[in-house]
């Protein structure tokens, strides 16, 4: 028996080839089109017979817990991958999942005639037991998959109101504290309870944010503000450099990053400088900031502890978590008052960030504005800063891309002053670096839907209603996927090869991360400063070891070197 990577590539490879035209050749290394129509097989197999990554799931989460894999489950994944295929299943023997309310309704044709599942067959009381079955195995009855064409087909079946996975603590807090949900809480599932049926409050409230958060129009309006602190940043590292002899500076950059981001997301959302990147911030500063750092440390833990039992169990790690949102929620409540003050003041209007946007329309009551907001501060910390990281040593140990970007940067430059969107449009290169990155370092492993109709994926009937992932560690490092996966290229992002749904970091579609583009043009601006500025290298070349702690991270961060370009 080979390596278990090879168990699975000889049947994937198999399923693959089958998709190439006929008498086509494909080397054994080249991945499959994205968008490879999946092969013709007379009847779709049953929901169980997609193979199983263990055989109890409590078992398998205790195991996960007692051997302290948590922070390596995308590894696990990965290895899921390698060992059962395409396309794994973790739960119950039995399709418990079918008392989702989308399948209670679900009658015989298609996929739902399949093992003797449909309501016609169990009848009322025996579905009753399978949806308490559904319920107490929760969140860890899903189906994984990682290949482009079945997250396409995942996405084609989300319908209007997609729905993820929701964050129990963070809903937990806002209950607790009678605050509103922002979108990231809306219309989400949560493990042990059936949907949140607020689909509606979630598209509407969405349409609303999309104008001043994603779309071109508003990202243009708060462009200046995030090229502000780039432009801090570099400051910040040149007055370093120059208290040194040696005229370089050896760092870990993970807090400072941490720092650049928050204050440069909340300057975009505020309209207000927190001064992070003075040499000693406010005494408040201070508190929001370790406040945003507690909230994300506390998270993780209460992931796993079952609703209810959270404020029970670990009653110091729920009272932090509790306070942390507490103060975050207050740091919105000021900057809201310090608005409308302006606004009373009846001082010229100028823009003054999204939070200030959103007041002055008014289309969105106030208290959902300030969750939106609040939600906000927390989801672009360090979500961005830990790209930024793994950018900068990446390219730190690919001088050769380093120098293409800062080539790239100067052209664009030399075309003279221009509208900041427009300098950001001519560098594709550095645009591609950065899906490089999040395709081998994704901030979250996974995305998730719940199939709002009966789905085959891999040719398995996935029935609506079910929890699917699409695994985005291991579909960026699949060879299956990507040619040379381990290799840090950007310009395959520039090729002719398709690349449909194979850069899924951000979501997809309706429900996509509405941070996206204040994300991309933060992280871009700050490279563009950056590179254009210093040489970056690394102490050590070797592959950074990741952890999953609520997000992608590196075990231990990498030292950098940054030397001035003279
Ligand atoms: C590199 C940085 C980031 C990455 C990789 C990222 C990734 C994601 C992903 C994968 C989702 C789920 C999308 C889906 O289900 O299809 C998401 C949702 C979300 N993100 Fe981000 N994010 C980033 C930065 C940000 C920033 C800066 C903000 C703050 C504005 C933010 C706010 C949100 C919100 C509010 C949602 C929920 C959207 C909804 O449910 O409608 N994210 N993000």
């Amino acid at each position: 028996m080979g390596p278990p990577s090879q168990l699975w590539k000889r049947p994937a490879q198999r399923r693959l080839s089958r998709c190439l035209p006929s008498g086509a050749a494909r080397s054994s290394t080249a991945p499959a089109p994205a968008l490879a129509p999946a092969p013709a097989a007379a009847r779709p197999l049953p929901y169980e017979a997609i193979p199983r990554s263990g055989r109890n799931a409590w078992l398998s989460l205790y195991r996960l817990w007692r051997s302290n894999s948590f922070p390596r489950f995308h590894l696990v994944m990965q290895r899921n991958f390698q060992r059962l295929g395409p396309i794994y299943r973790c739960g119950p023997r039995a399709a418990g999942l079918l008392g989702s309310p989308a399948r209670r309704g679900a009658g015989r044709g298609g996929c739902s005639g399949m093992a003797g599942f449909s309501r016609t067959r169990h009848g009322g009381r025996a579905e009753a037991r399978i949806l308490s079955h559904r319920e107490t195995v929760g969140t860890y009855n899903c189906v994984n998959v990682l290949l482009p064409r079945d997250a396409a087909q995942l996405f084609q079946s989300e319908g209007i109101f997609p729905r993820r996975m929701g964050i129990e603590s963070w809903i937990a807090h806002r209950q607790l504290r009678n605050h509103k949900c922002g979108i990231f809480l809306l219309a989400v599932s949560l493990a042990g309870s059936p949907a949140r049926r607020n689909g509606e409050e979630w598209r509407s409230d969405r349409l609303i944010l999309n104008k001043e958060v994603i779309s071109p129009a508003g990202t243009r309006k708060f462009l200046p503000f995030l090229n502000a602190v780039a432009q801090d940043f570099v400051t910040l590292m040149h007055q370093r450099i120059s208290k040194n002899t040696r005229r370089s500076l050896t760092i870990d950059l993970y807090s400072d990053l941490f720092r650049f981001t928050l204050e440069a997301s909340s300057y975009a959302l505020y309209g207000e400088r927190l001064g992070l990147l003075e040499e000693s911030p406010n005494a408040e500063s201070q508190r929001f900031i370790s406040a945003v750092e507690t909230m994300l440390r506390t998270t993780l833990p209460l992931l796993f502890i079952p609703p209810g039992l959270m404020r029970w169990v670990n009653t110091k790690l729920w009272r932090d978590h509790i306070e942390a949102w507490d103060t975050i929620f207050k740091h919105a409540d000021k900057c809201i008052q310090n608005i409308y003050q302006e606004f009373c003041l009846g001082q010229p209007r100028k823009y003054s960030g999204i939070m200030a946007e959103l007041l002055v329309q008014a289309e969105l009551p106030l208290d959902s504005i300030k969750a939106n907001i609040t939600e906000f501060t927390a989801g672009g910390v360090d979500t961005t800063a830990m790209p930024l990281l793994f950018t900068l040593f990446e390219l730190a140990r690919n001088p050769s891309v380093q120098t293409a970007i800062r080539r790239e940067i100067a052209e664009a430059e030399s075309q003279g002053p221009r509208e900041l969107s427009k300098v950001l449009n001519s560098m594709p290169l550095l645009k591609s670096a950065l899906k490089e990155t999040l395709r081998l370092y994704p901030v979250g492993i996974t995305v998730q839907r719940y199939p709002t109709k009966d789905v085959v994926l891999q040719n398995y009937c996935v029935p609506a209603g079910t929890l699917c992932q699409v695994g985005l560690y291991a579909m960026g490092r699949s060879p299956e996927v990507f040619s040379n996966p381990e290799r840090y290229d950007p310009m395959r992002w520039l090729s002719k090869e398709d690349n449909s749904f194979k850069a899924l970091a951000f979501g997809f579609g309706a429900r996509q991360c509405i941070g996206r583009r204040l994300a991309e043009t933060e992280m871009m601006l700050f490279l563009m400063h950056v590179l254009r500025n210093f040489r970056i290298d690394t102490v050590s070349k070797a592959d950074i070891k990741t952890v999953f702690g609520f997000i992608l991270m590196p075990e231990k961060p990498p030292l950098l070197t940054f030397r001035p370009i003279d």
